[in-house]
């Protein structure tokens, strides 16, 4: 019991200054625990995508820690880095999946890091997968609802349709947690309520923590469970759903407030 209550990730002090001292993120520290889907909000340029790919080291940090399950990701190099990177799974919000690839190999790539042979691109994927990681992508398929989609080509598919293999790759990859950068900027309002709310199952089902980076607070309320609120790289708010107010919204956003709290529900109380 005492260890379910143990963060998966821990942000302490992290800073990214970009060249022409743009402090991108400043200071930031929060965690998040199993079960926890964190919206992070912010306007435009606050330093959310930044921060995520921190959080897997796609960028390199100036300073700070970010650990994953008490490891510390932005020291480790080599092996060690792969190996808990593999941890991070990360849905970006053009998908980037291989166009040319099927649906089933995407999501097989997915399994990767879990194999010993790291040039399956340069010949048929299905050689260097045993059964039971084709099995295991396979129920990463079915999870996100679109196994009968498998022998498609992934470039033939909708939007929402690409983003659900996505986050399939993502789960075959077995990960501690999940960072999504803006995962539904690209989809209509169906599909984003869709991808959303697969993965709010995911992070409650599975266990597996979800932080998602949003432009929309409508879309946060409905589907976080908490959300941290950024504005020119530093914390703002880190709470529950039902404490971020309109007015610290109306803060943290600035003149970007209007377009970022989008549903005529909330423009009315925001307008009361
Ligand atoms: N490679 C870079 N070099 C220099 N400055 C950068 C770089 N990437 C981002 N920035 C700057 O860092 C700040 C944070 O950018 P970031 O993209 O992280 O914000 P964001 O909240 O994700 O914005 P958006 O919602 O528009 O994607 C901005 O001022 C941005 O211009």
């Amino acid at each position: 019991m005492e260890q379910e209550s143990q963060p998966v990730l821990q942000v302490n002090n992290l800073t990214k200054i970009y060249p022409g001292n743009i402090k991108a993120v400043n200071d930031v520290s929060f965690q998040v625990k199993k079960g926890e889907m964190v919206a992070v909000l912010g306007p435009s340029g606050a330093g959310k995508s930044t921060l995520l790919r921190c959080m897997n080291r796609l960028i390199n940090k100036n300073t700070g820690q970010v650990l994953v399950n008490g490891k510390d990701i932005t020291q480790c190099r080599g092996q060690a880095l792969r190996r808990l990177r593999s941890d991070v799974g990360m849905i970006f919000q053009q998908f980037n999946l291989i166009p040319r690839l099927t649906v089933f190999e995407n999501v097989l790539a997915g399994r990767l890091s879990h194999t010993s042979n790291p040039f399956w691109c340069t010949a048929s994927i299905f050689r260097f997968f045993n059964e039971t990681n084709k099995q295991k992508a396979f129920d990463a398929l079915k999870r996100v609802g679109i196994e009968h989609l498998a022998p498609k080509r992934s470039d033939s598919l909708s939007g929402g349709q690409q983003q659900r293999v996505a986050i399939a790759r993502t789960l075959a990859q077995e990960p501690e947690v999940i960072l999504a950068d803006e995962p539904v900027a690209s989809l209509d309002p169906a599909s984003s309520q869709r991808v959303l709310g697969i993965l709010k199952q995911i992070s409650e089902s599975k266990n597996i923590p979800v932080i998602v980076n949003l432009h929309q607070v409508d879309l946060a309320r409905q589907f976080a469970t908490r959300i941290i609120g950024i504005q020119e790289g530093n914390l703002m708010f880190n709470g529950q759903v039902d404490d971020f107010s309109l007015d610290i919204a109306r803060t943290i956003y600035g003149t970007q407030f209007e377009s970022a709290v989008c549903t005529n529900e909330l423009k009315q109380v925001a307008a009361a």
